[in-house]
């Protein structure tokens, strides 16, 4: 049994949540509307569930949402026409296509459509540009989560050594950055680092994110570290796993996220963050 203190993203996220709410409300007498239009090409069942989330989290805070549900072999041209449609809309402050699309749509055209301004994924390479250069910019969501869960453990990240395995575009290498405007020391491991266990043995914070079903155990953990898993894995069971195994890691770690009701929930909480900032900045407010 672990005596680790377990991380709930959803209590953190909930917390969050309450604060955007109160904020919409008041943005609300300045005649400003937070607006969030969401795109889902095809009918991948993980994407449904994730886009049906979104839109409740709009109901819930009071944003106007709009769902745009396009069939699977829509033409990368019609999708490309709707993003340009919602980059002119007053009304829609944030666009966020959902990820993976079908195979015959090139996801760097889709994602450098988005105009930056209304780019709350944080994935268009001008937001990932002035992240990279410490900028203002709306931040990817799965890593600003990231962040805030371990900014919730009290535990300060300035000056510790942070170790990130996964090196994607969406959280590895965002995640490695934005630890690093922390002052934590950042190391990045991936699939071709040599003796990794040496390195992660090392970590202060441990951010995992390889895509691997409970890759990391006790083994690759400093006793006491914080321990954040990035990971939803679904068995052949059906039941979710993460990257790490949770059980054996947390005999030894510090603070550690479970999966489900770590990350994942904050990612779309970050989502609604990074609408209400766009909506404030369309409308002049800081
Ligand atoms: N355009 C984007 N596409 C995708 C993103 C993204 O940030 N932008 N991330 C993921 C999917 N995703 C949001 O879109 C997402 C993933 C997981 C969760 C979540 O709450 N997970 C739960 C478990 C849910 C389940 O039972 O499956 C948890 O971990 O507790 C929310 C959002 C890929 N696509």
């Amino acid at each position: 049994m672990t005596t680790a203190q377990i991380i709930s993203g959803k209590q953190v996220s909930d917390e969050i949540r309450q604060t955007l709410k109160l904020e919409v409300e008041a943005l609300a007498a300045q005649n400003c509307v937070p607006g969030l239009a969401v795109v889902l090409v095809g009918e991948d069942p993980a994407s449904q569930v994730y886009v049906r989330n979104k839109a409740k989290a709009c109901e819930d805070l009071g944003f106007y949402s709009e769902v745009h549900r396009l069939e699977a072999d829509t033409p990368q041209e019609e999708l490309l026409a709707l993003v340009h449609k919602l980059n002119e809309q007053a009304n829609i402050n944030g666009i966020l296509v959902q990820l993976p699309l079908p195979g015959h749509i090139e996801e760097k055209a889709i994602i450098n459509a988005v105009s930056p301004e209304k780019d709350v994924d944080g994935f268009h390479p001008v937001n990932v540009g002035n992240l990279v250069i410490g900028d203002d910019s709306l931040l990817p969501c799965t890593p600003a989560g990231v962040i805030e869960l371990i900014k919730h453990t009290g535990i300060e990240m300035s000056g510790k050594h942070a170790v990130v395995i996964g090196r994607s575009n969406i959280v590895g290498k965002p995640v490695s950055l934005l630890l690093q405007r922390e002052n934590a020391t950042v190391t990045m491991c991936h699939s071709r680092t040599a003796n990794m266990k040496e390195l992660t043995r090392q970590a202060d914070i441990l951010v995992v994110a390889v895509g691997r079903a409970n890759f990391v155990d006790a083994s690759y953990v400093k006793p006491g570290a914080v321990v954040i898993d990035v990971g939803i894995n679904r068995l052949d069971t059906g039941k979710l796993a993460g990257d790490v195994d949770f059980e054996s890691a947390s005999a030894v770690s510090g603070p550690i996220t479970p999966v489900p009701g770590g990350v994942g929930p904050m990612t779309i909480t970050m989502l609604m963050k990074n609408t209400l900032v766009a909506a404030k900045r369309a409308h002049g407010l800081s």
